[in-house]
């Protein structure tokens, strides 16, 4: 559009309003109080995030733990572990059920999923082929609003339709965010479009891995490095921003396509889901700055120059670091961090790994001293996704759909939850702080 210039001073200067404003409304502004705590609005059986305690009124730093369903999250990672399976859709039974299942459970429930895999007929040819998009969340968002009308009851909320609508889409976003990429590799960066059918049997990771590959191939460590992020990034609290959209939309008893989308447009921010993505350029934008990177000062003044917003994209921003809830660690970056390493150790990538890791143990202290904060501030899930994504050859396209893959069981989850016992729609006051004023007609203006 040309000449917005003038449209956009009126509209920077009439969009203003005063921080003191804020505070003299007492406004929680992000929703959060005084000490960064988020404002309770609601109650979830579904997820735990701890990362504080309060101790005689103060907020005191603690490691963070990780709740599904009131199972702690590395006790599910241990397990399938140590009994040397998958454990994704096992997470997913418990996030959406309420409890783990048994094997036969488990068994009967995969099926169902597989079954669900694929798309409706000519959906992926008249929807994704014929419509792609450079970016993979965009393209997953409205895919899920287009099964909208792929969907003979499509408005029936009732727990019993919401569900199945649920686990469908749990279903099929590995083969919506595959089939997306690769029609974006072919539209846009010229490349042979390849569209495989999803194999009967696999689960969720193994069907992205071999959907996104020419040649269907993966290793089973691959899968397993896959199944392991998927099982971590599933859930996080009815307070997580896409979680909370996906409340707030269904609070209105719209449709599971409506509120799904949601998350998903949520979870793309680079403030959330999305800094995996910004982490890779941030990592970039490092590596061709700095000469010795094992130099400490010299990266202590790049994380300074990042954090005064003077280097990589201006925002101010570390990203992958810092967290609403988390303030000592976050457990489900400790776990990729030694993923990283075992993996960075086999690909000879040892001297970027240990780049992350002065990243991460510095910033706290930068942190503190260029923002005079006493906050406690520490490495997120999305500082070393991406890297172990990019050394297992999955595309940067991928990493934060691949994120939406995993959440939306928590969506899911929440959604029911809030179809259940929500029961009112979601609705928190703005204060107008703009003076009334007469209308003034046309030929007086
Ligand atoms: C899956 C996920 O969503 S995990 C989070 C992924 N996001 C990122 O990695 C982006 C970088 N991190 C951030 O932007 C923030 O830490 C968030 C969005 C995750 C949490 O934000 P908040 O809860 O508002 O942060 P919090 O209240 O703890 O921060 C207070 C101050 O520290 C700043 N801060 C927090 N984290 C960072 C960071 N990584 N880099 C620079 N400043 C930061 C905030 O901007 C805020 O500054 P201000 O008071 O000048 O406005
Ligand atoms: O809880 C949050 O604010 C962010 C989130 O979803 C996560 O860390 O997984």
């Amino acid at each position: 559009m040309s000449n917005t210039k003038n449209y956009l001073a009126e509209v920077t200067g009439n969009d203003y309003i005063d921080s003191e404003l804020y505070t003299r409304f007492n406004v929680k502004r992000g929703l959060r109080n005084a000490d960064g705590t988020g404002v309770l609005v609601g109650l979830t059986r579904v997820g735990d995030v701890h990362g504080y305690i309060i101790d005689e009124g103060e907020k005191v730093a603690v490691d963070g733990k990780l709740y599904y369903r009131g199972i702690d999250v590395e006790s599910l990672v241990a397990a399938a572990e140590k009994e040397d399976r998958f454990g994704f859709e096992e997470t997913v039974y418990l996030l959406m059920f309420g409890r783990l299942p048994s094997k036969a459970e488990l068994e009967q429930f995969c099926g169902i999923l597989g079954e669900n895999r694929a798309l409706p007929d000519n959906f992926a040819e008249d929807n994704i082929m014929k419509a792609p998009s450079r970016d993979i969340m965009n393209k997953l968002a409205r895919s899920v609003l287009t099964l909208y009308s792929y969907d003979d009851n499509p408005d029936d909320n009732s727990p019993e339709n919401a569900l199945r609508q649920c686990i469908e889409l749990i279903a099929r976003f590995p083969t919506i965010i595959a089939y997306s990429y690769m029609a974006k590799k072919h539209y846009y960066d010229n490349k042979s479009l390849i569209i495989h059918s999803p194999a009967a049997g696999c689960n969720s990771a193994e069907t992205i891995l071999s959907l996104i590959r020419p040649d269907q191939k993966y290793s089973r460590l691959e899968a397993e490095v896959l199944d392991l992020a998927l099982i971590l990034h599933a859930e996080h609290g009815g307070g997580n921003n896409s979680t909370f959209a996906v409340h707030l939309v269904s609070s209105a008893d719209t449709d599971t396509y409506a509120a799904i989308s949601a998350g998903i447009g949520s979870l793309k921010g680079f403030k959330h889901g999305g800094a995996n993505i910004k982490v890779m350029g941030m990592m970039e934008d490092i590596k061709s700055n700095i000469k010795k990177w094992d130099d400490e000062s010299e990266v202590a003044d790049y994380l300074t120059k990042i954090l005064q917003g003077n280097a990589y994209d201006g925002s101010g921003l570390i990203y992958g670091q810092g967290h609403a809830i988390y303030t000592k660690s976050d457990p489900r970056a400790t776990l990729l961090r030694d993923k990283a390493q075992g993996l960075a150790e086999e690909k000879k990538l040892s001297d970027e790994f240990n780049l992350y890791k002065l990243i991460e143990r510095l910033t706290p202290e930068v942190f503190k001293k260029v923002k005079g904060s006493d906050k406690d501030i520490c490495t997120n899930v999305d500082f070393y996704s991406g890297f172990v994504y990019r050394m297992m050859g999955i595309p940067d396209e991928l990493f934060t759909p691949l994120f939406a893959v995993s959440r939306v069981a928590g969506w899911c989850a929440h959604r029911m939850e809030e179809i259940i016992s929500g029961g009112r729609i979601i609705r928190p006051a703005y204060k107008c702080v703009q003076s009334r004023m007469p209308y003034t007609p046309m030929g007086e203006r």
